[in-house]
């Protein structure tokens, strides 16, 4: 505890006003008597303040730091988005914060969660975290529920971001939350909110709802009482409804110690980044004919009902209708209650329905703007008890491992990141903000079931921020051989067309894929991939002739492809055959005719695919390679079977399509094929001694080139290097430190700064160069 720097914060003005005699009363000469003494003890002075004092504490405190707060949940609220937003981007600040909670708010819904009363004693058991915290326990995680308040169509521009650690809600608990504020010099307890509850209890809000599936299991769960547990949640994800109550929560099972509106968080626990939504939609119940204030003032008393069971230990979720209206603990009917488990969700308020505008994240009330909506990722589980970021980074956290991260390179999908796991794709809008860090917003997921081995974007794929009638379309590979064809667009929800398996597909991990390239509308058309089968596979995805596959095509998602009336014909293959296994596939927006293949030798072949096979030798590589490129040491090295562990891996410059750089091992070469000098690269340098991996150029500087390290012993780490100085020190990028190592990474295409998205292990960190 020694070298831990301890802040004692609490705000006098919170609860019933008597924090400031708590402390001294009780947690300043407890302190005390365990040998702990507090670096700073602060009081906060308004608004705003323990923002101010808490990162002015962590500039003066280089080392480890903890917190010991007296408030409610609002102000721990203040400090996490001040960390979050405002804290200086430099990594050396960055750190673990255990916050210890001392509850004098008026709710203190993290702490009456995380601390049930053990004790007879009512003082003993508001120290509980100050005990534990004397007692070096180790600090239990939080999640963060992540939500971004965006612009109306067409843009959906990002307008504001908030974090949440207990409660994010709209409807009637965003009302109470307003007009409570209002109350609070007249009623500094609870009972506030039960007077605001009572002023808003005949409203109802107008929105159209989308609830996200959780990101590695592709699902959302719903609540069953019949077999009191989770099951797959089959109804539409979509919904325009009128909705009484909407509120989810993070980190709670409560919002007061005896509110549990969201019981099963403590019951039966998540084991994925989720969070716990309870829905209230009026139209449920069996009597409900239309919209009137009668039918409000009836169902009314039935939230009254829905309420009481909260208070009396969660029963709420159990309650059902009956056939009549009449609610209660009956055996079947439909229940009163949507209790959700989800990834997270998206509110897009009727635009005349003013209060359905409100939106609460941890009793901070905010706005949507007109024509916006408001979209909540359950994003993070934070290590250790912590918040670990800082206002230029983001880490995403997939929830498992992701294996691939592919930006779209499109004009108009410069803003998109796809990420590849365990099971899924997801489809991130990456927001740009110069002021601000916006984390990204989660637009997709996929759920193909298979692990990812390599992703590319459609050149038809435009983003919500470009059209109102956007597109994502990537093709996929898993683990099991086969291809995706992935679509979502803004008239239709997430699909999958499954192609590739079979006999006449590939036979061994798919290393890489591409569309073609050029810029006619065969650059949607064609797929080529590229696999450990030595083979080159170029697809057509919309066939003339139907030539079945030897496998049906598995349809996973949305409609059934072959029980449609034109159900779409299986994607044909032209295949070629090379030496070795093939490693990367690149085409260039300058041609539809070529690919640029790399082998796991390190060479490089670019491959003229239309070459017609009548006048060649068919089925051999030779027949349609144009130029062939061989480092010299990767060639002599390849003889002496020196780089038997090392790969090519090769990538085409998009705005010059005569440049194309390779890794291979410990070294790089840069080729300029319109002056191939007798077959010499232009460049060559080293990289990482112990053998570089993925090879990028920066889409929006071309100058600019980026090589990961291939092995864990530096942990995970890029070199930038600039092409008009390969010979100088790269830009050492330590992104996390060992064991965690770079499984892909990708330049966004957005202008502005240079962005990378890097993945290691279950996250991604997207961050601009030149901060690190
Ligand atoms: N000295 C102060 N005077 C007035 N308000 C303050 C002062 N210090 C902090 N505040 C503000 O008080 C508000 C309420 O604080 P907090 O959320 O901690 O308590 P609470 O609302 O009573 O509890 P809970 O959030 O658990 O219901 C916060 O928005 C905070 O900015």
């Amino acid at each position: 505890m020694a070298k831990t720097a301890v802040l004692v914060l609490y705000n006098p003005a919170c609860g019933d006003n008597t924090a400031k005699e708590f402390f001294e009363a009780h947690v300043l000469p407890r302190l005390e008597c365990s040998g702990i003494n507090p670096s700073a003890v602060v009081a906060t002075e308004g608004v705003g303040h323990a923002e101010t004092i808490v990162i002015d504490f962590l500039k003066q405190h280089e080392g480890e730091v903890a917190i010991v707060l007296g408030s409610g949940d609002g102000t721990l609220h203040e400090i996490i988005n001040a960390l979050a937003f405002s804290y200086p981007a430099s990594s050396s600040m960055r750190r673990a914060i255990p916050f210890v909670l001392v509850p004098c708010g008026t709710a203190n819904a993290l702490f009456s969660s995380l601390f049930l009363p053990s004790k007879q004693d009512p003082v003993m058991n508001r120290l509980s975290s100050l005990d534990a915290f004397i007692a070096r326990s180790k600090p239990k995680p939080l999640a963060l529920a992540y939500t971004s308040l965006l612009s109306g169509a067409p843009q959906h521009n990002c307008l504001h971001t908030v974090i949440s650690v207990v409660v994010t809600s709209t409807a009637l608990h965003a009302s109470i939350l307003k007009d409570s504020e209002l109350l609070r010099k007249d009623m500094p307890g609870i009972e506030r909110f039960k007077v605001a509850a009572q002023q808003n209890i005949t409203r109802w809000y107008r929105s159209r709802v989308k609830l996200l599936p959780i990101s590695s299991t592709g699902v959302v769960q719903v609540y069953d009482p019949d077999t009191d547990a989770f099951i797959p949640y089959q109804g539409p994800l979509d919904m325009s409804a009128s909705i009484a109550y909407f509120l989810s929560t993070v980190n709670v099972d409560r919002l007061e110690p005896a509110f549990l509106i969201s019981p099963l968080f403590s019951r039966i626990p998540s084991h994925h980044i989720s969070l716990d939504l309870v829905i209230v939609r009026p139209e449920r119940d069996p009597t409900f004919i239309m919209d009137t204030p009668t039918s409000r003032e009836a169902f009314a008393r039935k939230t009254g009902v829905l309420f009481a069971a909260a208070y009396q230990d969660g029963n709420h979720i159990r309650l059902r209708y009956r056939q009549d209206g009449d609610i209660g603990h009956y055996d079947d009917g439909p229940t009163v209650v949507e209790y959700f488990r989800c990834g997270g969700w998206e509110w897009v308020p009727d635009e005349a329905d003013e209060r359905a505008h409100l939106i609460c994240s941890d009793g901070t009330v905010l706005e949507i703007a007109k024509g916006g909506k408001a979209v909540c990722n359950a994003i993070a589980a934070i290590p250790n008890g912590n918040v670990e970021m800082d206002a230029s980074v983001f880490r995403l956290n997939h929830g498992s491992d992701v294996y691939v991260v592919r930006s779209c390179c499109n004009e108009d999908g410069a803003d998109l990141l796809a990420l590849g796991g365990e099971h899924s794709v997801e489809v991130y809008q990456i927001v740009s903000c110069s002021t601000c860090c916006i984390p990204p917003v989660r637009l997709a997921t996929f759920h193909v079931g298979n692990r990812i081995t390599a992703l590319a974007w459609s050149p038809r794929s435009v983003s919500p921020s470009r059209s109102d009638e956007w597109v994502f379309e990537i093709a996929a590979a898993s683990v099991d051989f086969g291809l995706h064809l992935l679509t979502k667009t803004s008239s239709s929800s997430e699909h999958i067309f499954a192609f590739g398996g079979g006999l006449s597909g590939h036979h061994g991990k798919v290393n890489d894929i591409c569309f073609c390239g050029g810029r006619n509308e065969d650059n949607v058309r064609y797929v080529a991939t590229v696999s450990d089968d030595k083979m080159l596979m170029v697809w057509d995805l919309n066939p003339t002739l139907d030539i079945p596959s030897g496998v049906p095509s598995p349809v996973r998602s949305g409609e059934d492809d072959s029980l449609s009336p034109n159900p779409r014909l299986q994607p044909t293959a032209y295949a070629i055959a090379f030496p070795h296994a093939l490693t990367t596939v690149n085409s260039h927006p300058s041609s539809s005719k070529e690919f640029l293949v790399s082998d796991c030798q390190g060479t490089v072949f670019l491959t003229d695919w239309r070459t017609d096979p009548e006048q060649t030798e068919q089925g051999s590589w030779r027949h349609s390679v144009v130029v062939e490129l061989i480092e010299p040491r990767a060639f002599s090295d390849s003889l002496t079977a020196v780089a038997s562990q090392w790969s090519g891996f090769a990538a085409w410059r998009r705005d010059n399509a005569d440049i194309v750089g390779v890794s291979c091992g410990p070294r790089f070469s840069i080729w300029n094929l319109s002056k191939l000098r007798g077959g010499k690269p232009l460049h060559t340098g080293t990289s990482f001694p112990e053998g570089g991996h993925s090879f990028r150029w920066c889409s929006t500087n071309p100058d600019y080139f980026a090589i990961s390290a291939h092995s864990n012993m530096r942990g995970a780490v890029i070199h930038v290097h600039n092409v008009g100085y390969v010979q100088a020190q790269p830009s050492v990028i330590n992104v996390a430190p060992r064991p965690h190592w770079i499984r892909d990474f990708d330049f966004m295409a957005l202008c502005g700064q240079p962005l990378l998205a890097v993945a290691f292990g279950h996250q991604v960190a997207v961050f601009p160069l030149g901060d690190e």
